[in-house]
């Protein structure tokens, strides 16, 4: 299904490069038929065809009617500039997949062609080596093949969720944005580490090991994570004294703020786009 596809990024900063190297290591499309586009970086777009042997294409280039489906990749501040530069050069029957944090297919439909098959996507920067959890929701007039097309897709960078859209921010504040929550955990352990006389680079394995030692269990093993909290720790032992620090710190309430503030930001980017307000707020 995806073999004869051509796919062009319409931006191509993290997420697209995130997105482009899970795709080509996956195998399942062509590289030269994965095509990166931005405003004005070239060398971006050169180190891109060097790195992951895809097509940088400059804007001017793009030929649209060779293109079956568009990963729109930019900022939301820029997602209206984007819009109206493409929509003359699209059909309503081509593919519009959208990462953009708090855009929504409403918002996308509006500014595009009727019946414009469109579907809001948030993977995560794991998508690098194939490990995203991406959620998907179509839009409203999406055909259903538009789906598969799309979770095929994105299945070659990692786990795919279908959501209703209106979930979409709580998976913005825990998976779109979560991985940078476990690489902050993992200065702060790494720092004491470090302080405790460790090599840096033996603590970071270390500590990486753990947490995929961690989630591995929670994935392989039929059990909550308060019981496997519950089995690491022994009465009066090490892990309750550092449980203890975590809560009279307010490690929980920390975490859990983290993913009720950015899930609260990608909703405020939906009104402040419909409201015009974006691009003054997201410089
Ligand atoms: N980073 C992440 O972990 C995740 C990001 N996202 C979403 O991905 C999107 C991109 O984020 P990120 O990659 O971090 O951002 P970056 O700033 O790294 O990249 C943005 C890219 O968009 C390009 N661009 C801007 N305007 C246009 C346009 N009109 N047409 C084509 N390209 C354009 C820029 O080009 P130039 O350099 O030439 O200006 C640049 O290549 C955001 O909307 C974000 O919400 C979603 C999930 C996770
Ligand atoms: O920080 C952001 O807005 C983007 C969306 C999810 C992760 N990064």
């Amino acid at each position: 299904m995806l073999y004869n596809k051509t796919i062009a990024f319409l931006g191509a900063g993290s997420m697209a490069e995130a997105m482009i190297s899970g795709l080509v290591k996956s195998g399942e499309i062509p590289a030269e038929q994965i095509i990166a586009t931005n405003r004005s970086n070239q060398e971006r777009l050169t180190a891109l065809e060097s790195n992951y042997g895809i097509k940088g294409v400059k804007r001017e280039n793009l030929q649209f009617d060779q293109i079956d489906i568009f990963i729109l990749a930019m900022k939301p501040k820029d997602v209206d500039n984007a819009l109206n530069d493409i929509k003359s050069h699209i059909k309503p029957n081509q593919l519009i997949l959208s990462v953009l944090a708090g855009i929504t297919t409403s918002y996308l439909e509006q500014n595009l062609h009727k019946g414009q098959q469109v579907v809001r996507v948030m993977p995560n920067t794991s998508s690098t080596i194939g490990e995203s959890a991406t959620a998907i929701s179509p839009g409203h007039e999406t055909a259903d093949e538009n789906v598969k097309l799309t979770k095929i897709l994105l299945e070659c960078i990692g786990e795919v969720y279908k959501i209703e859209e209106k979930d979409m921010d709580i998976f913005t504040g825990l998976a779109g944005s979560g991985p940078a929550y476990f690489y902050y955990l993992m200065e702060h352990m790494e720092q004491q580490g470090v302080l405790a006389g460790l090599n840096i680079e033996t603590t970071r394995q270390i500590i990486a090991q753990t947490i995929v030692g961690a989630a591995k269990m929670i994935q392989k093993q039929d059990k909550t994570p308060t019981v496997l909290r519950e089995n690491v720790t022994s009465p009066n032992g090490t892990t309750a004294a550092g449980l203890d620090a975590l809560d009279e710190n307010g490690g929980g309430i920390a975490i859990s703020k983290a993913v009720e503030h950015a899930a609260k930001r990608s909703k405020e980017i939906s009104e402040q786009i419909q409201e015009s307000l974006l691009v003054g707020s997201l410089k």
